[in-house]
């Protein structure tokens, strides 16, 4: 599903590489951990994916297509297929819990019909029934969280990145916002997580690559944060 083939990133007029070599192989259905410290480049993997940056060297690949060779008109499709959560929610202050969640439907035009109908489905999906007519002020970060994820959801994406979606929320409401991930990651989309929150990839025991200096120091399948000797 995606497909880093030995990718290097180096920002303009800087000397470091953002990312070194890269090579990672995220299969349909994985959910996937990204570790590793401030700077180490797991935002860089994140916006490659979504052709917000291109490599400076290889190829990153996303559901078959090399991204290098996909035009820019068809931009928008590839992000349309790719859900984004993340660490500060990014919800619509002056609409309710429907409307944030409904808003990432109309602005791609589905019927009103239709979201009339899968809205709800959705955020009773991410545990928010009852709920669809707060505002975000209204919501705990816990929910506000929930809300993110199920805009991010609802147009049901092949891929979820998620961008430190724990880092502004308590340990006990982390654990339910990473179930509702695995829940989404349950119907068959390939979820990548970018995390410092060490307890949650170690409750959790999913795939963990860890970055360093913007190589890949670790792949391992139910991985724990630290290294596991
Ligand atoms: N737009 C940019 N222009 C120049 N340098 C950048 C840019 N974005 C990131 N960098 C540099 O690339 C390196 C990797 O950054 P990146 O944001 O990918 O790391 P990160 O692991 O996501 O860090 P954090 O956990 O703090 O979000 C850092 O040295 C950073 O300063």
């Amino acid at each position: 599903m995606i497909h880093f083939d030995n990718v290097t990133k180096v920002y303009k007029n800087q000397n470091r590489p953002a990312l070194q070599h890269v090579n990672v192989a995220i299969e349909k259905g994985e959910f996937l951990f990204l570790v590793g410290p401030s700077g180490s480049g797991k935002s860089t993997f994140l916006r490659l994916i979504l052709k917000e940056e291109r490599p400076s060297q290889g190829h990153v690949h996303v559901a078959g297509k090399d991204l290098s060779r996909l035009s820019n008109w068809k931009v928008p499709h590839l992000r349309r297929r790719i859900g984004c959560v993340f660490q500060d929610f990014r919800l619509l202050p002056n609409k309710n819990v429907f409307e944030n969640v409904a808003f990432a439907l109309e602005v791609i035009g589905k019927p009103r019909r239709f979201i009339q109908k899968v809205v709800p489905e959705v955020v009773d999906l991410v545990g928010l029934e009852g709920k669809a007519h707060r505002m975000p002020h209204e919501l705990s970060g816990g929910e506000q969280q929930r809300v993110a994820i199920a805009r991010a959801f609802v147009n049901r994406p092949m891929i979820l990145l998620a961008d430190e979606p724990t880092g502004n929320i308590d340990p006990a409401t982390s654990i339910g916002i990473m179930k509702v991930l695995d829940r989404i990651n349950r119907t068959g989309t390939t979820v990548v997580m970018a995390t410092h929150d060490a307890a949650i990839v170690d409750a959790f025991r999913k795939r963990v690559v860890e970055l360093e200096d913007g190589r890949v120091v670790r792949d391992q399948s139910r991985g724990v944060y630290g290294q596991a000797y």
